[in-house]
């Protein structure tokens, strides 16, 4: 284990870059520079992290969640203090639920390139000026290494559980693949051992979107006017995900060929379904920056568990985690045949389980229950008792 690292707070990068107060976020300076899979390193970067209930003496009571792309550092709690929306799986997260914050101590970084506290394009250099297009690319793998650090500096040798969906599933996988001794238990989430060229090819349509605004000026636009920026682009990109995230028989459902209230798509109006991506697009524009988004999407295309380690079933038989592989039935990004795939090929895992949604991809974030019953099944049924924190 390294030594401890500077801890403290540092302003906010990003979206929230702008008079945020830190709310329960803490931040990690990394004392050494991350060396980076694609060549060279970065240097001075931060991880934002918050933490809930103690860790415990023998600190063998630390679970680790990783967020979705667009997801941050908080996973429970209000709105409000810094955060633009309640915790995205706060069902999941307290006393007496699935992550019960008295008897474990959950810890959610920001993911390194993100723009939500930790170092991400949005970011000081150390010129001073923003990194925007001169920021690194950034692997998954990459990720992971700077949350080996925070564990490090959290004075956590080994996870209880590692627990993430979607890009955070991609993190917890390669948690349990690079880091074998220090992952017990894994849930791996609506993910995959390797992108498959179809999600590099709905990540492509989604970074040209960016970079096609004329806002982008290759990743240069930080330091633009106040409301300036690749808007537009990264708005276009958040709709085509997010019809990636939802099942046809959810948008057929809920909107048909309504037409949003008082619009006429022939006369200049728009359907409901159309409506309803703008205000998805809308919402994501004013609390995301589109070169982080660039960034993380890239780094989802490039995720590969079997890179550099005899290919990818060489790569899941080294996990030693407990694992459990779930995905949703009707996710059309992250089919159930890549998640059964991980789960016939990890040696500790059982057998593949189903989240049954309407919601598509999305529904790792909107099953709570159902995934909270996987965590439940997962951490031992004892777990830890709570005792005097030691950090
Ligand atoms: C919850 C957070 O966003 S936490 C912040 C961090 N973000 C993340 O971690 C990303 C993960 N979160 C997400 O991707 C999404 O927010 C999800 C998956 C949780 C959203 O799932 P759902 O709750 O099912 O939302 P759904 O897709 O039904 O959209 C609801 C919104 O669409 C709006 N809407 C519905 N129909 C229409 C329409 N015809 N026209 C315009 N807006 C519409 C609703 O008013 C609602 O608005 P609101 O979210 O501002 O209250
Ligand atoms: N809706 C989620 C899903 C991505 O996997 C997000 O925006 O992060």
């Amino acid at each position: 284990m390294s030594r401890p690292q500077a801890t403290g707070s540092l302003p906010a990068t990003g979206a929230w870059r702008e008079g945020s107060p830190a709310g329960r976020r803490r931040w990690l300076r990394l004392r050494e520079p991350l060396r980076l899979d694609a060549g060279g390193e970065l240097p001075a970067a931060s991880l934002a992290y918050e933490t809930w209930g103690s860790l415990n003496r023998d600190a063998s009571n630390a679970v680790l969640v990783l967020h979705a792309l667009t997801g941050d550092s908080h996973v429970a709690g209000p709105a409000g203090e810094g955060h633009p929306s309640p915790g995205w799986w706060d069902a999941l997260v307290g006393p007496g639920r699935a992550l019960d914050t008295d008897r474990w101590f959950v810890v959610a970084p920001n993911a390194i390139g993100g723009c939500q506290g930790s170092t991400g394009p949005a970011g000081a250099a150390p010129d001073g000026s923003p990194w925007g297009g001169r920021f690194p690319v950034i692997t998954v793998r990459d990720s992971v290494r700077a949350e080996a650090r925070l564990a490090d500096e959290l004075g956590v040798r080994s996870w209880a559980a590692v627990i993430g969906g979607s890009f955070g599933g991609m993190r917890a996988l390669e948690w349990a693949a690079t880091y074998p001794d220090r992952v017990s238990a894994a849930l791996l989430l609506s993910c995959c051992a390797v992108a498959s060229a179809e999600q590099i090819a709905w990540s492509s349509a989604q970074i040209q979107a960016i970079r096609a605004d004329p806002d982008w000026l290759g990743g240069h636009y930080h330091d633009l006017p106040a409301g300036r920026g690749p808007h537009a682009g990264l708005g276009v990109a958040r709709r085509i995900a997010h019809i990636t995230y939802r099942s046809p028989q959810e948008l057929q459902d809920r909107f048909g060929i309504d037409h949003q209230d008082g619009e006429n798509p022939w006369n200049g109006g728009r359907y409901s379904v159309e409506s309803y991506l703008d205000h998805h697009a809308d919402k994501l524009v004013r609390r995301f920056d589109a070169a982080s988004y660039v960034t993380l999407a890239q780094a989802m295309s490039g995720h590969d568990v079997g890179r550099g380690r005899g290919g990818e079933e060489a790569a899941l038989s080294r996990i030693r985690a407990r694992t459990c592989v779930a995905g949703v039935d009707s996710d059309r990004l992250f089919p159930l045949h890549q998640q059964r795939r991980l789960a016939e090929a990890i040696p500790g895992a059982g057998p593949l389980r189903t989240i049954t949604s309407l919601h598509g991809h999305d529904g790792f974030l909107i099953e709570t229950a159902q995934v909270a019953e996987l965590v439940r099944e997962l951490l031992p049924d004892r777990g830890p008792a709570r005792l005097q924190p030691s950090v």
